[in-house]
């Protein structure tokens, strides 16, 4: 068996000075380094090996290592050696119950957890093991219908399952929960993650309670941070500076989960690996860029929290801008996560800063449709009757970069609108002097090439050329040359929580957001929210069911754009 060099290094300045390395200390400022070796390599190790093995599960590309006992590797033995206790904090709740779970599952059904390991459930909720086991077990699937043993699978899940209920502020009940995650670790090397699925304003209490009591001696201790991650500029900035009184930036993994979605990650392979893409991404050639999202549900059972946020907030500021990030950064100096965020960050701090006169925003009204009535946002009891949160907003950014300059980038995301979906639309120029422009009488648009990427559902990638019909006349129209995913890759795609789960096991930061890239994409935000919300401006209403709010077209006129999805409807 391999030797292995165990570093062991202080990394918050302010506890790790005045505090001696003892278990009951904070933990969080202590850090064992096993192998310091860059993760992405260590998931190409562990597809090399298990390729070697002949066990690679061909569904997610996984190695199957919980079964194999041969042929042990370096990389192979770490895993065996160590111990992985996740903690989902907040477990009794909606996002625990719908996505983290079922992540969870399915990455130990494909293998791809370590040997040993437990997952702890803690909230207030009084809750027995078992009936952690019974409220997780309703909302297991198997990814893949008919797949074999996904029962036993799902039993030998459950009997990993633990539940810890406390508070959130108690560093007694933190400590409790470090003694039981002590007696599964049975004194091998802790690795421990903590997953934040709580309302914001205790994500604070819990790292501090966690970070003193609870965090692992002699391996790593991260914490995954669900979004909102502050409402602004200032309370954002005063979110990290609190979380690196106990955590080092190193072990914050702020989650979007948009950046865990296969289209989203593709979308540098796409750029970046055809040559046909990437000398044409620029003013030189793109028109405009839109990123659009839209839910064919409202708020319900989430008002309360929509209320506090917003549309811009909850789906702009995140999911869509971090998009915008990825599609419009610079060459990164190589995949690794610094240098792919750094691009980013260079990339948002280009941008100007969202101008009121670009935003338009909506609220969806009740509508009643086929005999069913559709309630509108400030039906729910959560909401106040008088909010103004917009549900609906589009806005126009730019980026004043030698590549980007001038061309509109253009956002719309909403709720209850008429079809959920999240798509990238690029729309090119026009051909100069185009031989065939008469064949499209004088609708320039029309003859528009656009390459669609479409994030969910039903995921591909089109792009839209200009073809000839066939026949003896010469006839043009638009065709697709498409790339259907459920056609091309029948198999299932593994959820976003998933990839970013297995990202933060891994130490892999590719795809969560570090703390300059949070502060600069708050900065493009900040100033036209604030005024949004000082000058009280009135959503304009739409129905529940519809397309959104006129004024989202006057907007995209304003810069000579049409929105490609409504080409599609
Ligand atoms: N749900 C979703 O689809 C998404 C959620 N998120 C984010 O993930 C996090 C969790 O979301 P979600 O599961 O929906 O949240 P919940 O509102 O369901 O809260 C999770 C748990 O936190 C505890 N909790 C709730 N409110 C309070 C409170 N005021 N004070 C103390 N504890 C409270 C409850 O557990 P108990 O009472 O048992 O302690 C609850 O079960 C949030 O930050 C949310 O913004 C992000 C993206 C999508
Ligand atoms: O972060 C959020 O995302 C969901 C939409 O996620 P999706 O993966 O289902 O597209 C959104 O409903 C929620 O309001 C928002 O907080």
């Amino acid at each position: 068996m391999a030797t292995y060099t165990m570093i062991v290094r202080s990394s918050s300045p302010a506890l790790a000075a005045s505090s001696p390395l003892t278990e009951a200390l904070p933990l969080f400022t202590t850090r064992s380094l096993i192998f310091p070796r860059k993760s992405s390599f260590s998931r190409l190790r562990l597809r090399f090996f298990a390729e070697k093995l002949s066990q690679l599960d061909s569904s997610n590309g996984c190695a199957s290592l919980q079964d194999s006992g041969d042929n042990l590797t370096e990389e192979h033995d770490t895993k065996y050696e160590s111990t992985l206790s996740i903690t989902v904090v907040g477990a009794s709740g909606d996002l625990a119950k719908k996505k983290i779970f079922p992540a969870l599952f399915a990455l130990f059904y494909e293998g791809c957890l370590p040997q040993d390991f437990s997952v702890f459930g803690y909230a207030r909720t009084k809750l027995t093991h078992e009936e952690l086991r019974v409220m997780i077990s309703k909302t297991l699937t198997c990814r893949i219908d008919q797949r074999e043993n996904c029962g036993d699978k799902m039993d030998q899940f459950l009997k990993r399952c633990f539940y810890h209920s406390g508070q959130y502020n108690s560093e007694e009940d933190f400590a409790e929960l470090n003694i039981k995650l002590k007696e599964k670790e049975e004194g091998k090397l802790s690795n421990r993650l903590y997953y934040l699925s709580i309302p914001p304003n205790i994500f604070v209490d819990v790292v501090r309670c966690a970070s003193l009591r609870a965090s692992s001696v002699n391996g790593w201790t991260r914490v995954i941070v669900e979004k909102p991650f502050g409402r602004d500029s200032e309370s954002s900035g005063e979110l990290t500076r609190c979380l690196k009184q106990y955590l080092t930036e190193e072990q914050i993994f702020r989650i979007d989960h948009y950046l865990g979605k296969e289209l989203v990650e593709n979308l540098s392979v796409l750029r970046f690996s055809n040559l046909v893409f990437e000398p044409l991404w620029s003013r030189n050639y793109i028109r405009n860029v839109q990123l659009i999202f839209s839910e064919d549900f409202g708020t319900e059972g989430r008002g309360g929290y929509f209320d506090q946020y917003g549309i811009i907030r909850d789906i702009m500021q995140n999911h869509l801008l971090q998009i915008l990030a990825l599609f419009a950064m610079e060459t990164p100096v190589s995949l690794d996560a610094e240098d792919i965020r750094s691009e980013k960050v260079k990339v948002l701090r280009s941008m100007k800063p969202l101008l009121l006169e670009d935003i338009i925003v909506g609220q969806y009204k009740g509508h009643s449709k086929g005999g069913k009535a559709y309630p509108g946002y400030t039906d729910d009891p959560t909401v106040p009757q008088n909010s103004l949160t917009p549900t609906f907003a589009a806005a126009a950014m730019f980026i004043n970069n030698a590549r980007w300059d001038g061309v509109p980038f253009l956002m719309k995301a909403g709720k209850a609108l008429h079809t959920r979906g999240a798509e990238i639309r690029v729309q090119f120029r026009h051909v100069p002097g185009n031989l065939y422009k008469k064949n499209f009488a004088t609708d320039l648009d029309k003859a528009t090439n656009e390459l669609v990427i479409r994030v969910q559902p039903d995921e591909g990638i089109y792009l839209r050329i200009n073809n000839k019909v066939p026949g003896l006349g010469m006839r043009l129209d638009r065709s697709d040359l498409n790339l259907l995913y459920r056609s091309r890759y029948p198999r299932e795609i593994p959820d976003a929580y998933e990839r970013l789960l297995l990202d933060a096991v891994e130490g892999e930061r590719r795809l969560f957001i570090r703390s300059d890239e949070l502060d600069a994409a708050w900065d493009l935000f900040t100033p036209a929210l604030m005024e949004l919300e000082q000058k009280k401006i009135v959503p304009e209403l739409y129905p529940y069911g519809s397309r959104g709010p006129v004024g989202a077209h006057y907007l995209a006129s304003k810069y000579n754009v049409r929105w490609g999805d409504l080409e599609d409807a």
